[in-house]
């Protein structure tokens, strides 16, 4: 079957929302089950009322350098310490099935998936504030004070990365960066060649002499 699933990466300085925005993006009654999202292993630990498997696949450090060794990522980053990657499999799998896939991962990942797959569609999701986006990550209750000051001085770093993505949007109300968001993602499904590939029955029929 023809590869007609795209890669939608999504990247952010840690806290600006775009977990919670995918998330939002899924339970859209509208969302078909031709949109899912990567889930990437991690050796970082759970965070209370994260589930393996279904937030991360979380795996110690001999565990992910054996599947590096093994080719099983995609791509694979160290952000704040910890190693992540996107497993190769899934998403050959997905995208064959025309499946459209989000990603959500750093700006060294995003490179890695780039290079692999020109086709790939990039967005870059800014806070509207660097003190809002340090509230964000003391709201959301999941890491110390010692790991959000760690995030946070890397936070101008990778913003200055957000020149290498083909859409910026700000999430400073939820609502509207979701409209955003979603829009983007409709207009690259309604791309031409791939809206060929998937209806060339619809149009085989209404071209017919
Ligand atoms: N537009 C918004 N206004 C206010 N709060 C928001 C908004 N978007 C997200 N948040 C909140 O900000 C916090 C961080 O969001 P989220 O976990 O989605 O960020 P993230 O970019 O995925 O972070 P990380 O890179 O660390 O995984 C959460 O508590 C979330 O509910
Ligand atoms: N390059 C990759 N980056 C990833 C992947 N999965 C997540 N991430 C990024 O890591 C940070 C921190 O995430 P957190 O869950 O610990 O808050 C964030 O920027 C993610 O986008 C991945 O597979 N590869």
């Amino acid at each position: 079957m023809a590869h007609i699933g795209t890669l939608f990466i999504i990247s952010s300085p840690s806290g600006a929302g775009k977990s919670s925005l995918i998330q939002a993006l899924l339970d859209r009654p509208s969302t078909d089950g031709r949109l899912q999202v990567s889930v990437s292993h991690t050796t970082r630990s759970a965070r209370p009322g994260e589930e393996h498997g279904v937030h991360y696949h979380f795996v110690d450090k001999p565990e992910f350098k054996a599947l590096i060794n093994r080719g099983a990522f995609y791509e694979w980053a160290e952000v704040f310490g910890n190693y992540y990657g996107t497993s190769r499999e899934w998403i050959d799998q997905q995208l064959a099935q025309g499946i459209d896939i989000l990603l959500d991962i750093d700006w060294q990942g995003a490179r890695q998936i780039r290079e692999q797959s020109p086709s790939a569609k990039s967005i870059f999701i800014l806070p509207p504030s660097r003190e809002e986006l340090e509230r964000r990550l003391n709201a959301r209750q999941q890491d110390s004070a010692e790991v959000i000051q760690g995030r946070m001085a890397k936070a101008v770093s990778e913003m200055s990365h957000y020149d290498e993505y083909d859409y910026l949007l700000v999430n400073d109300t939820f609502e509207h960066a979701l409209n955003q968001l979603s829009a983007i993602i409709e207009a690259e499904r309604a791309n031409t060649a791939k809206q060929a590939v998937r209806y060339q029955d619809l149009l085989s029929r209404l071209l017919a002499e």
